[in-house]
């Protein structure tokens, strides 16, 4: 699973110039997820364009309104459309765990905002697709989840809220194989190249395979460069930083702050938005993100979390729940064995766990 590029070339000639002894060889061990990989890169390069463009024209224009309050724009249903559509194309078998549903885009009711996602959408695919075949595509996302055979999870717009503020959002698709992530592609347009220049170039995808390390590679650019990228070696949790959500609804801040004070951590949190918490950590920018639950009936849902975990850990992290109990991703739509999320370095991971602990143990005892 682990060979360079080099190899898997050399494989793929013989591949084809001989017969099925290679190609099973190929396709078992090799080139593990390779086509999965490139469409998955494909079509989260696209869904940011999108998201972009509409940032750009509609944002400031209007946005709706979900039942739970959480705004969700043009944007959201266009680029589910688009990954949909380009996973269908390649891979016609494969069901999708979507966060959005074509309801709002019905009917009368739905019309004006059904005709902005379709002309959206229009401007991203290689062939025309009608009204019918968009809505059609972002059901492809209705499917249950569950522990055997493959999915994948899509977020298209990971973040709505720092997406609408022009800050950090993320395009999320991951896919599940017997319960188990296998491969996980963020799209971040907003996220700096390099944080020690954050005025500078904008727009990183982060992509991991399991068993085959985590890269970065820019957004909107012609070069297929990928980079590895590995958590931070700082192994003195006082020396680390720690990011949190934006919105103090998402995230408990006064927990995550208790237990940054337990690590001896001084400096500020890093307020983002998104699954761009998971890059930073994943490339070293930040060492730890906290996400504490707010309340006990709110359910991590698995779009929110299949690409970063395993960007995490290809980068040499670890994701648990507050339990420290790995992310269970094979219970269908949701994370319902888990609660909340910590991510870290492997080095620092457990002392982590341990501060998590004793504030949660605190917090039971007033
Ligand atoms: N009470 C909650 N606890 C944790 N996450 C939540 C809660 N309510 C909404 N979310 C989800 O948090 C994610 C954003 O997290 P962050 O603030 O870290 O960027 C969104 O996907 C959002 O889901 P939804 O799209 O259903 O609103
Ligand atoms: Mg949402
Ligand atoms: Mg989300
Ligand atoms: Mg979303």
């Amino acid at each position: 699973r682990a060979l360079s590029v080099k190899q898997h070339r050399s494989m793929s000639q013989l591949k084809y110039k001989n017969t099925f002894i290679y190609t099973r060889f190929y396709s078992t061990s090799i080139a593990y997820l390779e086509k999965e990989r490139a469409v998955a890169i494909k079509a989260v390069e696209r869904a940011s364009r999108v998201c972009q463009a509409v940032f750009k024209r509609l944002v400031t224009e209007e946005t709706m309104t979900k039942k739970d309050k959480s705004p969700v724009t043009v944007a959201d249903f266009s680029a589910q459309a688009v990954v949909n559509s380009i996973l269908e194309n390649d891979f016609p078998d494969d069901p999708v765990v979507g966060e959005e549903d074509s309801k709002d885009l019905q009917g009368e009711e739905g019309r004006v905002l059904r005709e902005k996602v379709v002309d959206l959408v229009n401007t991203a695919t290689e062939h025309p697709m009608s009204s019918d075949e968009i809505l059609r595509a972002i059901d492809r996302g209705l499917y249950a989840g569950g522990s055997t055979g493959r999915h994948w999870t899509l977020d298209p717009i990971d973040g709505t809220k720092g997406f609408l503020r022009g800050e950090q959002f993320a395009v999320c698709l991951a896919l599940i194989i017997d319960g188990r992530v296998r491969l996980g592609v963020l799209g971040c347009p907003n996220l700096p190249w390099d944080m020690s220049n954050p005025d500078g170039e904008r727009g990183v995808l982060m992509v991991a395979v399991e068993g085959q390390g985590a890269f970065q590679r820019k957004l909107n650019s012609s070069s297929n460069e990928e980079v590895p990228i590995s958590v931070s070696s700082v192994i003195d949790t006082k020396d680390a930083v720690f990011c949190e959500s934006v919105e103090a609804g998402h995230s408990n801040h006064s927990d995550n702050a208790n237990i940054a004070k337990i690590l001896g951590i001084s400096k500020p949190s890093v307020r983002m938005d998104s699954q761009c918490k998971y890059a930073a950590v994943a490339r070293g920018n930040a060492e730890i993100y906290l996400r504490l639950p707010v309340s006990d009936t709110y359910v991590e849902k698995i779009w929110d979390h299949g690409a970063g975990n395993i960007v995490i850990h290809e980068a040499g992290g670890r994701v648990a729940d507050i339990h420290g109990k790995s992310l269970d991703f094979s219970r269908g739509r949701t994370l319902s064995a888990n609660q909340g999320v910590v991510a870290a370095g492997a080095q620092i991971f457990d002392t982590v766990i341990a501060a998590v602990q004793e504030t949660l143990k605190y917090k039971s005892q007033i």
